[in-house]
């Protein structure tokens, strides 16, 4: 291609994606020239998205920081250093940015939560998009409850372990949020991004930006059911306690394949904790 092509913000969080699942520069713009862009346009959008050191590094073993949070994966670890604890990586996926973790929680901090809070669960709300308000959705048929963020010593912890873990500020995390699906209960398919096409969608975003990322902690494994799936890629998280579930989205897009859900409840009941992260401060 010989004109010039701009270099537009999709292209730029396209880049920031790329390069949070591992592309390095050289990587990057070749995927680029295959798909079509000039090769120094493609160089030039990289080189001013990248951050200017790992751009100059440009080598497999650079840091690749990003705009996204994302743990810390380079050199294949199998466990991560999370401070007061050392979390298993158990399977990642680069599309849609999956990781699975093990060892996140202890089984009494599974417990302490789920008892912290049991007394607050009340039928769960889903932000409703067209207003920016909250509603009962009938897609949603699980109970829930909001810690405030550094609630209690406990909360404090996990969040802070969370925030090493995938390198991104606690203070950019929305409070702690508790479910629990008993039997028959789910959440259908949905993403967590707040959808540009909503009215309601400025008015959540002004509160600390998109949402980028998704952290599901399991606090018990139900019987049967409860998988958190991801029906684009056919993946099925398989709950069990102390284990969490990591997935990220760079631009509010189907194409993140972040579509996901939580499946019915057959047997038992299911806890969960989620941590939606933020661009920015959430406040
Ligand atoms: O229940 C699950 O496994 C998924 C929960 C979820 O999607 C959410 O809390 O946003
Ligand atoms: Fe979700």
């Amino acid at each position: 291609m010989s004109a010039r092509q701009p270099i537009t913000p999709a292209l730029r969080a396209w880049i920031a994606e790329r390069a949070a699942e591992g592309l390095d520069l050289p990587a990057l713009v070749d995927a680029m020239c295959q798909a079509g862009w000039d090769a120094q346009v493609a160089r030039q959008a990289a080189e001013e998205t990248l951050p200017s050191d790992t751009a100059a590094a440009a080598s497999p073993e650079a840091t690749l920081a990003t705009n996204l949070p994302e743990p810390a994966l380079q050199g294949a670890p199998t466990r991560i250093d999370v401070g007061d604890r050392t979390v298993d990586v158990l399977m990642a996926l680069a599309h849609p940015r999956v990781v699975l973790l093990g060892n996140l929680l202890s089984p009494e901090e599974c417990t302490a939560l789920i008892d912290a809070a049991r007394p607050r669960m009340a039928r769960s709300l889903t932000v409703a998009t067209a207003t920016g308000g909250e509603e009962v959705n009938a897609d949603r048929t699980s109970e829930g409850m909001f810690f405030q963020r550094g609630e209690t010593a406990l909360v404090q912890r996990i969040e802070a372990r969370i925030a090493r873990l995938v390198n991104w500020p606690v203070e950019h995390g929305e409070g702690l949020q508790v479910l629990r699906y008993g039997p028959g209960a789910e959440y259908k398919p949905h993403y967590d991004y707040f959808d540009p096409a909503q009215r309601g969608t400025p008015t959540l975003v002004r509160r600390g930006g998109q949402r980028v990322a998704t952290l599901v902690l399991y606090l018990n494994a139900p019987a049967q059911g409860g998988a958190t799936t991801f029906p684009d890629v056919g993946l099925e998280v398989t709950p069990h306690p102390g284990h969490a579930v990591f997935f990220s989205y760079a631009r509010p897009d189907p194409d993140t394949r972040t579509l996901h859900a939580g499946a019915p409840v057959h047997a038992g009941e299911k806890w969960i904790a989620t941590k939606w992260l933020r661009e920015r401060e959430f406040h």
